[in-house]
């Protein structure tokens, strides 16, 4: 079985039908553009009462120290996820800084983007293997878009990944087949409209993952 992350949770009732269902990550998105940004206060309330095992992912896009300590200082984060233009050493000073296992976002659209997996694997804890966003988006994220899936057969990197990008509770069994993937995290595949959770959805997503 998959482990799997549901990320841009706001809601109580979202979270408690994640653990239910058997998420091993929970993402809260601290990024105010995104329609799933919530504040470190609602994200302390959403995670105060996650059992052990389920780990509470912060997701950041190219954040600077004010915003990674001011958002620590408030709400108690397991891992944080970096969803920007961070390299290898932001991403190592961002280590340092807050003393958590980073997971370092690369986007995928064709064979000459795989380099950066490699370059990243040197310093981050996780990789998350997603599809690269449009030019005309301003989300470099959750845009419920899927990659080329068989860019990553036969890969192998330094660290643990995730697979996301479109996944859906239709196409993520199939996903999981062709990549091998044994992470998977999920936005909007779990949605009803953009930022807004759907429990049955969740509870689909990962039964089919598992
Ligand atoms: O979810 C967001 O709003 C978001 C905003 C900014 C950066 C990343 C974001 N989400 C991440 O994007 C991928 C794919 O999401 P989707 O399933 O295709 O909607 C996933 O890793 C989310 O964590």
């Amino acid at each position: 079985m998959a482990q799997v992350k549901i990320c841009g949770l706001s809601q109580p009732g979202h979270v408690a039908a994640a653990v239910a269902s058997g998420a091993r990550y929970l993402g809260f998105v601290f990024f105010a553009r995104s329609p799933r940004a919530v504040s470190p206060a609602q994200a302390r309330a959403l995670g105060a009462d996650v059992p052990p095992g389920v780990a509470r992912v912060g997701l950041f896009v190219d954040p600077d120290d004010a915003l990674l300590q001011a958002t620590l200082q408030q709400t108690p984060l397991d891992l944080i996820q970096l969803h920007g233009g961070e390299t290898p050493a932001r991403v190592s000073a961002i280590k340092a800084l807050t003393g958590l296992p980073v997971m370092k976002a690369v986007g995928i659209a064709g064979p000459e983007d795989l380099a950066a997996l490699t370059d990243h694997g040197l310093v981050a804890d996780m990789l998350l293997v997603d599809a690269k966003p449009p030019r005309t988006t301003t989300l470099p994220g959750g845009n419920g878009l899927a990659f080329d899936w068989r860019l990553l057969v036969g890969r192998r990197w330094l660290r643990p990944w995730m697979l996301a990008g479109g996944l859906t509770p239709d196409n993520v069994a199939q996903a999981i087949r062709l990549t091998g993937a044994r992470a998977v995290d999920v936005s909007s595949g779990v949605e009803s409209a953009p930022g807004i959770k759907d429990s049955d959805l969740i509870r689909d997503f990962i039964r089919a993952a598992g």
